[in-house]
């Protein structure tokens, strides 16, 4: 046995980020995830596949209790972020939310400056002492998401002025400014063209470096193209969760095979 061997089966405890246990979902009397339980890797892009309707999105949204603002629902279990409830009543939503950001399927900038929309999390999160700070980080942040050279002479511009690709990479640079590690993605590409996509899976795979990624994609390329490790859900339940190569080449759940040879779906 070589090195190499050795290290591919070690199963590394220390690199989990995020460890959901028996996580339940209900909205009224909706079951929509059901006993899931799940370790996400930090270092790891994770993608959450599955048919319209399995859980993707209600799962994702547990991660940073994002389900929260939703009146009707209801989530059991534990979900623990480096070990600790991120349901206990002491968590602050907003500041845990600081940490465990989001980008979500239609770029939503806010209606404020490039510079205004990097600037805003740090700000209310007071994560500068002063306008050299400020603009450091907003510097960092915009590089981070891959457009600073497309920004840097327009930052007073606009946010809403981008294109849809460039609107997405701001909202990453949005999300990355108040220092998370945890970067939540729900079908971050579904409303960019290629060329826009392929930015944003190239920069995704960067992100992977400081950040645990978690990306749900209706796109079986698209999970193939930037995870290491896939999830399937369906019909609420997680059925399959193990390295992205083997999910997609040697399922070990029919329901899997079916749905990646686009038998169910
Ligand atoms: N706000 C809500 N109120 C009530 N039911 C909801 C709500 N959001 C989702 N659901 C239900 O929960 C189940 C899971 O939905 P969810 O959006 O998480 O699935 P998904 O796999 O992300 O689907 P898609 O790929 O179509 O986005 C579905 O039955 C859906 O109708």
């Amino acid at each position: 046995m070589n090195d190499m061997t050795l290290m591919d089966n070690t199963v590394d405890t220390q690199n989990i980020k995020i460890a959901a246990k028996d996580v339940n979902v209900f909205y009224g009397d909706t079951h929509a995830i059901k006993d899931v339980n799940v370790e996400i890797e930090d270092n790891t892009v994770t993608a959450f596949i599955g048919p319209s309707g399995c859980g993707k999105s209600t799962f994702l949204r547990c991660l940073n209790r994002m389900n929260d603002t939703i009146g009707t629902c209801k989530v059991t279990g534990d979900i623990l972020l480096d070990g600790e409830d991120i349901y206990d009543k002491r968590v602050d939503p907003v500041q845990l939310r600081a940490k465990v950001g989001m980008v979500f399927q239609k770029p939503n900038p806010f209606p404020k400056s490039i510079y205004d929309n990097v600037a805003y999390g740090p700000r209310i999160h007071g994560l500068a002492r002063n306008k050299a700070e400020l603009d450091e980080i907003v510097e960092k942040s915009l590089r981070r998401g891959a457009i600073w050279d497309e920004v840097k002479d327009r930052l007073d511009a606009p946010g809403t002025g981008l294109s849809g690709g460039q609107q997405q990479r701001l909202c990453i640079a949005r999300a990355v400014a108040t220092e998370p590690e945890v970067l939540l993605m729900d079908e971050p590409c579904s409303a960019l063209d290629p060329i826009a996509t392929a930015q944003v899976e190239e920069l995704i795979d960067e992100l992977r470096a400081s950040y645990s990624v978690v990306i749900v994609t209706h796109s079986m390329q698209q999970a193939a193209r930037v995870s290491q490790k896939t999830a399937f859900f369906h019909l609420g339940n997680l059925v399959e969760f193990g390295p992205t190569g083997q999910i997609f080449t040697n399922p070990e759940d029919p329901r899997t095979e079916s749905y990646i040879t686009g038998r169910i779906g």
